[in-house]
């Protein structure tokens, strides 16, 4: 095949995987596959299939999360730019319950990362603008912004080391962040 992907699994949140795709790089640039059905679904639980797909671009010093639901699994990567991916436990009964894990993704570290269900997702941007990119599997009905679960960015909990101490936030995620400083976050 002409293309192929190195797949692990995170030693430091059970679940999560680390998924790298091989890149084929000439002198106009490069290419890549990101998705590959019959490999990347066997990861899911059985029947379990992609429904649709997301991108949102985003200016430098955005950061976007920390959001999750209990049963989307999400697919996510940077295809343009550079971001740093986190990923949050936030399943209760988890013996890693609040840790996190970081990656950068770029156009040389091309990761692609599977998050299951019950995780908090986030991004922060670097580059001067960003393209994200994310599949979302689940049964049902999709969950929308209104009924995911928001932790505040800068939940003292979680602790994540931002590269800086000033995003860009939506109002989302800036209401989180003041319901975590009245003592009122999730
Ligand atoms: C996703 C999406 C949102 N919207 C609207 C809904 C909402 O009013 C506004 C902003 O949406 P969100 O709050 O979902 O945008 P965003 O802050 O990018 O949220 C996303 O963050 C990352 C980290 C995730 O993990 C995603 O699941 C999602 O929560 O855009 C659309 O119109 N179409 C879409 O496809």
């Amino acid at each position: 095949m002409a293309f192929d992907f190195i797949i692990e699994e995170s030693q430091e949140i059970k679940g999560v995987h680390i998924i790298t795709p091989s890149i084929s790089e000439d002198l106009r640039g490069n290419i890549w596959t990101s998705f590959y059905q019959e490999e990347i679904e066997q990861l899911l639980p059985a029947g379990l299939h992609f429904k649709h797909d997301k991108f949102s671009q985003s200016r430098q010093n955005v950061l976007r999360g920390i959001h999750g639901d209990f049963k989307t699994w999400k697919y996510v990567t940077c295809v343009f730019g550079e971001i740093h991916q986190y990923v949050v436990d936030c399943r209760k009964n988890s013996p890693t319950y609040l840790k996190w894990q970081e990656f950068l993704i770029n156009k040389d570290n091309q990761k692609i990362i599977l998050i299951p269900p019950s995780m908090g997702n986030a991004y922060y941007v670097t580059s001067e603008y960003a393209v994200y990119h994310y599949k979302c599997a689940y049964e049902g009905e999709y969950i929308d912004a209104g009924e995911q679960f928001t932790f505040a960015w800068n939940d003292k909990r979680i602790g994540i080391a931002w590269p800086a101490p000033n995003p860009v936030l939506s109002d989302r995620d800036m209401l989180a962040a003041v319901k975590q400083r009245k003592g009122n976050a999730l």
